[in-house]
C-alpha cells in the first residue's frame, strides 16, 4: 500500500483518505435525516447509554457493566425497530441515487414514457375546483412503488383518471372522501387509503392530519401527495416530507412536472416559491 503522509504512528493512504470521506457523507445524510425528527432524540439517547456503558467498563464496575452490556446487546435490533421509518428513507435515498434505479439501466424505457403520458390537466382542475369551495383532498402520485400496502388499505377502484371522477369523489358527501386516493400506472388504484402520519415536530401547527399525512408518506416513500385544504382552501404539494404551500394552478403544474417527470421547467411565478415553500 502507498502512504501519502503520516501522523505520529498513524500513516495515512488513499484507502484511509475514501474511508474517513464515505464515512463524513454517511454521518452527513444521517444527520439529515434525523434533525427534526423525534428519532435524533432516540439516537442521542442510545448514544448516552453507549458513552456510559464505555466509561463504567474503562472504570471496572462490573455490575454496571453486565446490566449496560445486556442492553447494548439488543441495541442494534431496538435500532432497527426504532429507527424503521429513517432506514427506510435512508435506503430509498440510496437505491434513487444509484443507476442500478435508471429505467434504461435495466431496459425498461418504456416506464418512463408510459409514466409521461399521465395527463396533468385533470389534477390541476380538480385542485382548483375542490380548493374554491373548501373541499378537502389527498391525493397520491405513486412513483417507483406501486404502494400496493397503502391501497389495500382503503377501498379499490382502479379507473380511468377524469377530473369529474376526482371531484365525485372528494364531494363531501361521498362515502369515498375521506382519507387519499392514491394514482398509479395512470389509473386512479383506490380511494379512502390511509397513510401513515409523519411524527415530525417541526410541522407548523397551521398543518393539519390531512397534511400530516402527505408528509408522512413522502418521508418513507419516493411519492408526491396533492394535498387540498378544507380550512383555508389552499393547494400544496409535499415531496420527501416537505411541503410547498399555497400553491396556484400554475406553480401546481410546474412543481408536479418537476417532481413527477424531472423536467427542469421554471415556475410561472418563480419569487413566490421560497415564501410559499414550507421545508419541515
Ligand atoms: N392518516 C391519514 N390518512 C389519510 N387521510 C387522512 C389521514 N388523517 C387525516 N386524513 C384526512 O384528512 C381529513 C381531515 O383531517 P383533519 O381535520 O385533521 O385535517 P384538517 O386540519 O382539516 O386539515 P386541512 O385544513 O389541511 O384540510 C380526514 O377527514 C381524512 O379524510
Amino acid at each position: 500500500m502507498i502512504f501519502l503522509f503520516s501522523i505520529g504512528f498513524l500513516e495515512i493512504g488513499w484507502t484511509e483518505i475514501i474511508d474517513i470521506l464515505l464515512v463524513t457523507a454517511l454521518l452527513y445524510q444521517l444527520y439529515k435525516l434525523l434533525t427534526g425528527s423525534v428519532a435524533l432524540k432516540i439516537f442521542l439517547g442510545l448514544l448516552s447509554v453507549y458513552l456510559l456503558y464505555l466509561v463504567v467498563r474503562a472504570a471496572g464496575m462490573e455490575l454496571l457493566t453486565i446490566i449496560l452490556g445486556q442492553f447494548m446487546g439488543v441495541g442494534v435490533l431496538a435500532a432497527i425497530i426504532l429507527f424503521q421509518p429513517e432506514i427506510r428513507r435512508f435506503l430509498l435515498l440510496i437505491g434513487k441515487t444509484t443507476s442500478l434505479n435508471h429505467d434504461r439501466f435495466w431496459g425498461f424505457a418504456w416506464r418512463r414514457e408510459q409514466s409521461e403520458k399521465l395527463s396533468l390537466t385533470p389534477f390541476i382542475e380538480a385542485a382548483k375546483s375542490l380548493a374554491g369551495k373548501n373541499t378537502g383532498a389527498l391525493i397520491v402520485f405513486a412513483k417507483s412503488s406501486e404502494l400496493k400496502y397503502y391501497a389495500e388499505s382503503g377501498d379499490l377502484i382502479d379507473a380511468v383518471i377524469s377530473k369529474r371522477l376526482l371531484l365525485s369523489i372528494f364531494n363531501k358527501h361521498s362515502p369515498l372522501h375521506d382519507g387519499a386516493v392514491i394514482i398509479s400506472g395512470n389509473r386512479i388504484k383506490a380511494a379512502r387509503c390511509i397513510l401513515p402520519v409523519s411524527e415530525n415536530q417541526e410541522i407548523p401547527a397551521s398543518m393539519g392530519l390531512r397534511h400530516r399525512a402527505a408528509i408522512g408518506l413522502t418521508e418513507i416513500t419516493d411519492s408526491i401527495v396533492l394535498v387540498v385544504s378544507e380550512e383555508t382552501g389552499q393547494i400544496a404539494l409535499v415531496r420527501n416530507g416537505e411541503a410547498y404551500r399555497n400553491l396556484s394552478s400554475a406553480d401546481l403544474r410546474v412543481k408536479l412536472n418537476q417532481f413527477l417527470f424531472d423536467t427542469d421547467q421554471k415556475p410561472a411565478v418563480a419569487p413566490s416559491e421560497k415564501p410559499v415553500s414550507t421545508t419541515v
